[in-house]
C-alpha cells in the first residue's frame, strides 16, 4: 500500500489530503503538524477550518485511510511520498524583508525529513515557493543522505478558499514538475498515478521543476492583476458616471478576455496574492529585472490605493470625520464561504477608520472575536506564521465590538463588494456608496477622494 504523509494540516494540507484519501482508497494518507490544537481539531467534530463540503469528505475517510497526527517523525519515516504544505510567509527581517519568502518552516521540514528517512522518498513541494527552491531542498536532503534516494517534485496547489473541495475534485489542471532524469521521471509518474485516480489524463501537466514553481507565482500574479485592473477602472467609473459592472461585463464578453475575476471590490485579500506577488517582485529584482519587478509591484499599489480610497469615501461622506461615529462592518473574512482573515481588506479598512477614531461594530459569523482583535493589533506579516508561534496581541482595541446580530441600522451604506441592491436601500432611506457606480447626489457634493 502506498503511504502518503503531508507536513502541514492547514488550508491546503487538510482539504488536499482529504480529497486524495477520498479518491484513492488504496492509499493511506496521514496529515501531520507541529500544532497540537490543530491536529486535535482535525480529529474532532469541529474542524479547524471552514470550507463547504469539507466535513463530509473528512467524515467519510477519517479513520479509514485518512489520519491526522502530531507524531511527525514516525509518519515521515513510513511514507513513500511526502507532501510539504507548511507556511511560506513574507520575510519580516534581514535580506529581502517585506518581499522575499521566509523558508524557515520549509527548511526545518526538509532537515527533519533528511534526519528520519530510512528509505527512498519522493518529496513534493505543495507550498508556494520561490523558483529554484527545489534546488536548495535537494541540497539539504542529499547533503547527508546515507545512500537514500530523494526525488523532489513541484506540485503547486491552485485551490481557492471557499471552493477548495470543488476545485480539488475538478481541477482546471494538476501541475507536476520534476527532474528530467530517469529517476525524476519515475517520481513524476508515481505522483501522476495518484491524481489519475480522478483527474483526466490531459489535465495533468508535466513540466520541468522551474516551470512548475514559476507557474504558480505567475498564475496568482495574473489573477490579481485582473482585479487591480478592474479596480483601477472602478475609480474612473466613479469619476465619469460609468458603471463598473456594465463595463466589466462588456469587457469580459470578449472571448480573449473572458468574464471571470472582473468583480470590482474593496481590494483583494487572502494569504496568497500579495505574498506571492511580493515574492515574484523580489525574484525579478534578484535576477536584474527591475522593469519587470515594477510592473508587478503596481498590482499591489493599486490594491492598496483601492483600500484607502474606500476608507476615504467613508470618511469624506460623513463630513470628513468619523470620530466617535458608530460604523457597522458586515463581513470580516477575506471573501465569502471562509473564516480566513489573512490579509483581508477588512483589516485595512477597519484600521483606517480606527485611525480616524471611529467606533466599529463587526459582524462575521465565521470569525471569532479573538481572531478579529488579533488581526487588528498584529504586526504586518506576523499573521502568516503557524498560529501557536504568532506573538500574542498585547491589548484589545477598545473602539471595536463584535456582534452576532447583523441587524443594526446605520444611515450610510458603503458596499465594497457590490452585493447589495443599492436602489432598494436608497428607497428605505440609506445613503449608498457602491464601488465603481454612479455616485449618490450626497457623495457627489462631498470633497473628491484620492
Ligand atoms: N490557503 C490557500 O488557499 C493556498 C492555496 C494554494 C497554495 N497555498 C500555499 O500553501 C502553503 C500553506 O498554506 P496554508 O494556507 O495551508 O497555511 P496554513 O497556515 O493554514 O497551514 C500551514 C501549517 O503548517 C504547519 N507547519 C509549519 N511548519 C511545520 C513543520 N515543520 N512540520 C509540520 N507542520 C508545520 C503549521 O502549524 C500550519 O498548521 C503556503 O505556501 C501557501 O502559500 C495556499
Ligand atoms: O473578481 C474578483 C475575484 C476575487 N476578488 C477578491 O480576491 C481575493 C482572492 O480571491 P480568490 O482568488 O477567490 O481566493 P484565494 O483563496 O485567495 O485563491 C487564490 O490564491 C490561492 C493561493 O495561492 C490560489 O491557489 C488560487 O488559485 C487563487 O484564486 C478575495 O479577497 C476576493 O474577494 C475580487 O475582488 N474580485
Amino acid at each position: 500500500m502506498v503511504k502518503i504523509c503531508c507536513l502541514g494540516a492547514g488550508y491546503v494540507g487538510g482539504p488536499t489530503m482529504a480529497v486524495i484519501a477520498l479518491k484513492c482508497p488504496a492509499i493511506e494518507v496521514c496529515v501531520v503538524d507541529i500544532s497540537v490544537p490543530r491536529i486535535a481539531a482535525w480529529n474532532s467534530d469541529q474542524l479547524p477550518i471552514y470550507e463547504p463540503g469539507l466535513d463530509e469528505v473528512v467524515k467519510q475517510c477519517r479513520g479509514r485511510n485518512l489520519f491526522f497526527s502530531n507524531d511527525i517523525e514516525k509518519h515521515v519515516a513510513e511514507a513513500d511520498i511526502i507532501f510539504v504544505s507548511v507556511n511560506t510567509p513574507t520575510k519580516t527581517r534581514g535580506l529581502g524583508a517585506g518581499k522575499a519568502a521566509d523558508l524557515t518552516y520549509w527548511e526545518s521540514a526538509a532537515r527533519m525529513i533528511a534526519d528520519v528517512a530510512k528509505s527512498d522518498k519522493i518529496v513534493v513541494e505543495k507550498s508556494t515557493v520561490p523558483v529554484k527552491t527545489a534546488e536548495a531542498i535537494e541540497k539539504i536532503l542529499t547533503h547527508n543522505s546515507k545512500g537514500i534516494n530523494f526525488q523532489i517534485l513541484s506540485n503547486p496547489e491552485f485551490l481557492a478558499e471557499g471552493t477548495a473541495i470543488e476545485d480539488l475534485l475538478k481541477p482546471d489542471r494538476v501541475l507536476i514538475g520534476g527532474r528530467e532524469t530517469p529517476e525524476g521521471q519515475k517520481a513524476v509518474k508515481a505522483l501522476k498515478d495518484v491524481y489519475a485516480n480522478w483527474v483526466p489524463e490531459d489535465s495533468i501537466l508535466i513540466t520541468n521543476l522551474w516551470s512548475a514553481e514559476l507557474s504558480k507565482l505567475a498564475a496568482n500574479a495574473f489573477l490579481a492583476q485582473r482585479i487591480s485592473s478592474v479596480n483601477a477602472i472602478s475609480a474612473l467609473c466613479e469619476a465619469t458616471g460609468a458603471n463598473v459592472t456594465e463595463v466589466a461585463y462588456a469587457v469580459g464578453k470578449d472571448s480573449r478576455i473572458g468574464p471571470k475575476f472582473l468583480n470590482a471590490s474593496v481590494g483583494f485579500g487572502g494569504s496568497c496574492f500579495q505574498k506571492d506577488i511580493l515574492n515574484l517582485v523580489y525574484i525579478c529584482e534578484c535576477n536584474g529585472l527591475p522593469e519587470v519587478a515594477n510592473y508587478w509591484k503596481q498590482v499591489i499599489k493599486i490594491n492598496d490605493y483601492q483600500k484607502s480610497r474606500f476608507v476615504n469615501r467613508v470618511v469624506s461622506s460623513m463630513f470628513n470625520t468619523v470620530s466617535g461615529k458608530k460604523i457597522a462592518v458586515l463581513g470580516f473574512a477575506f471573501k465569502k464561504d471562509t473564516g480566513d482573515t489573512r490579509e483581508t481588506a477588512a483589516i485595512d479598512v477597519c484600521k483606517g477608520l480606527l485611525g480616524d477614531k471611529a467606533k466599529i461594530s463587526i459582524y462575521d459569523p465565521q470569525v471569532t472575536e479573538d481572531q478579529i482583535q488579533r488581526d487588528l493589533t498584529m504586526n504586518k506579516f506576523d499573521w502568516d506564521h503557524p498560529i501557536h508561534l504568532q506573538p500574542m496581541s498585547p491589548t484589545a482595541v477598545k473602539q471595536v465590538s463584535v456582534t452576532w446580530d447583523a441587524y443594526e441600522k446605520p444611515a450610510f451604506l458603503f458596499d465594497g463588494r457590490n452585493v447589495i441592491d443599492a436602489e432598494k436601500m436608497r428607497e428605505i432611506g440609506f445613503i449608498v456608496y457602491s464601488i465603481g457606480k454612479p455616485l449618490d447626489p450626497w457623495l457627489k457634493d462631498m470633497p473628491a477622494v484620492a
